[in-house]
């Protein structure tokens, strides 16, 4: 499908469980919503921004060269800033984890700006049952590569869900490319 872009091998395995690593030593917090407000039917996992985390500035790096490939590629968005920290999530089956169907393009002067969605899986797909991430770019729904390291880009705007774990622990890394609005 046109509309999402992946990457496979975006990081390496021993990447993937170096960042794992680095934010597991960071306390993290309950995921908020677009507009922060708490609903656990919507969304249940736990997130840390990864600009809390030290030594981290060479992931950054890599996911603004994927951003700036994917769009040079696909999308050709006029895309001006990445104006919000990645955000590294955990979802596990022991809580229902799970992101129910939502767009990225929030009310805020910030989410409100987003344009680009970047996901990267950083488990190892065995690891876990459940968890798949889902886009609808159109009439049909499309399966995210659940490769370890693959990285999955789509517009922010598009509907996307990460359905129930039923088993492990999924964690992944979302990343947000911002510039004026569509219109
Ligand atoms: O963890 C994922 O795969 C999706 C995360 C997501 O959709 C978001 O943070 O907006
Ligand atoms: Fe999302």
């Amino acid at each position: 499908m046109v509309s999402v872009y992946s990457v496979p091998g975006a990081f390496s395995a021993q990447e993937c469980a170096e960042i794992i690593r680095k934010a597991e030593v960071e306390p993290d917090s309950e995921a908020l919503l677009v507009g922060q407000t708490r609903d656990h039917n919507l969304r249940r996992a736990s997130v840390v921004w990864l600009d809390d985390v030290p030594g981290t500035g060479w992931v950054m790096d890599r996911l603004i060269s994927l951003v700036r490939r994917a769009n040079k590629e696909r999308f050709g968005f006029d895309l001006r800033e990445f104006a919000e920290s990645p955000q590294a999530a955990s979802y596990k089956a022991k809580d229902s984890g799970h992101f129910a169907w939502h767009s990225d393009i929030g009310d805020g002067p910030v989410a409100g700006k987003r344009k680009l969605s970047l996901i990267v899986q950083l488990s190892k797909p065995g690891s876990y049952d459940g968890g798949d991430l889902e886009i609808m770019p159109g009439a049909h729904v499309v399966s995210a590569s659940r490769l370890q390291g693959s990285a999955t880009v789509f517009p922010s705007f598009l509907l996307h869900q990460v359905t129930p774990v039923t088993r492990g622990e999924r964690k992944s890394l979302t990343v947000w490319a911002h510039g004026p609005a569509f219109r």
